[in-house]
């Protein structure tokens, strides 16, 4: 069985729903302080609480046989970060410490973590690979690389075997619709486009346009969520065979997009002109992040499938349908 925490949120019901595909039996411990019930297929055994509650832990740890723990759950807002910086020390590094213990207790070996691209800071190259230099230029970056390195420190100490996965910029939606991405409030760039092509917003806000890139724009990798979602489930069969254990794997689509080419690309597929609005540069953005992702390809066999066009259409389909995301199921 697999424990899935933080499995209400947006990449976690994703592959939750996946991991039941698969035929694994899947625990969902979630707070829903940034996720929805709502999202977390029916198929899985729902647990509502927080990662820090011992007892709750040690409850799921008794009553079901968890060979695997997969753990999305962090705050993780860039800006939030720099204004609330505790609130990720405390949540991600505390909250993953405390799952840590309770996992060495239980005797639990098997840990796959999400962690970011945004560990590396402001790299000034054109693709970063799992040997770029780790310097995070935010609170956030800065939690998630603390937690690498307690999850290292960890293993060499106690019996862990783990795969870190550092995602780049998750986007689009469930190819049938199902579930998508839903974040209140909603800071991420092409959710935000898109509800401003819904007619939601007056405009969209581009944050910097002096950045040392094609037209001044920051550039991201995007990365679909059903691409990342495989990169799990390979994960953990790499994991079950013994064959990739103890690896960090950047995961992107070594591709990187400008806020102003994304904007042109979501125009296209919806149809829709889009009325922007330039705006000061957001602390703590770092100018271009694009991957590599050799490694990942090479040791695991993961091939991301989806295109950007791919990420905007699946996420437009659920933005239309349900342009309050679960609230209007
Ligand atoms: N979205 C991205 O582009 C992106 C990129 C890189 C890395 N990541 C990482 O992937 C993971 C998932 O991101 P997401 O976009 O799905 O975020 P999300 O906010 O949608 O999901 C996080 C989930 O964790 C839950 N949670 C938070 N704190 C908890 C706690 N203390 N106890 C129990 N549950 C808790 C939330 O309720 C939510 O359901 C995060 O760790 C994030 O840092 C995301
Ligand atoms: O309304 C918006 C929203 C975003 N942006 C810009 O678009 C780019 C992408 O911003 P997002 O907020 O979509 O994504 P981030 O790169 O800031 O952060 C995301 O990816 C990171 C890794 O890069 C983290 O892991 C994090 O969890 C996740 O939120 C940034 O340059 C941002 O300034 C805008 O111009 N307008």
């Amino acid at each position: 069985m697999i424990l899935v925490v933080g499995g209400a949120g947006y990449i976690g019901s994703h592959t939750v729903k996946s991991l039941l595909d698969h035929k694994y039996d899947v625990v969902v411990l979630d707070n829903l302080s940034t996720g929805h019930i709502e999202a977390v297929d029916k198929r899985a055994i729902f647990t509502k609480g927080d990662m820090k509650d011992t007892n709750l832990l040690t409850n799921i740890f008794e009553n079901y046989s968890i060979s695997n723990v997969i753990h999305f759950a962090a705050n993780c807002y860039v800006g939030e970060s720099i204004t609330e910086p505790l609130k990720y020390y405390e949540n991600n590094v505390a909250g993953t410490i405390s799952l840590l213990k309770m996992m060495r207790k239980h005797q639990i070996t098997n840990l796959i973590f999400s962690s970011t691209c945004a560990v590396y800071g402001n790299p000034n190259i054109e693709k970063i690979n799992e040997s770029t230099l780790t310097a995070p230029i935010n609170p956030y970056g800065h939690s998630k690389l603390m937690i690498e390195q307690i999850i290292k420190d960890f293993s060499i100490a106690y019996r862990l075997n783990y795969i870190i996965l550092r995602y780049f910029n998750a986007a689009g939606a469930d190819h049938f619709g199902r579930i998508g991405e839903d974040h209140q409030p909603e800071t991420h760039l092409i959710p935000n486009i898109l509800f401003h092509l819904l007619g939601r917003s007056e405009h969209i806000s581009v944050f910097g346009d002096d950045y040392d890139t094609v037209d001044g724009t920051c550039i991201r990798d995007y990365i679909h969520v059903t691409d990342l979602v495989n990169a799990h489930i390979l994960a953990l069969e790499g994991l079950k065979k013994e064959k990739a254990i103890n690896k960090i794997y950047n995961v992107g689509n070594e591709e990187g997009f400008t806020v102003k080419e994304v904007i042109n690309k979501c125009e296209k597929v919806t149809g829709k002109e889009a009325t922007i609005l330039y705006k000061q540069k957001r602390k703590g953005d770092p100018s271009k992040l694009i991957s590599s992702s050799e490694k990942i390809s090479k040791e695991l066999g993961w091939e991301p499938k989806y295109s950007l066009e791919d990420m905007i259409e699946t996420a437009w389909k659920w933005f239309s349908r349900f342009p309050k995301g679960y609230k209007s199921k």
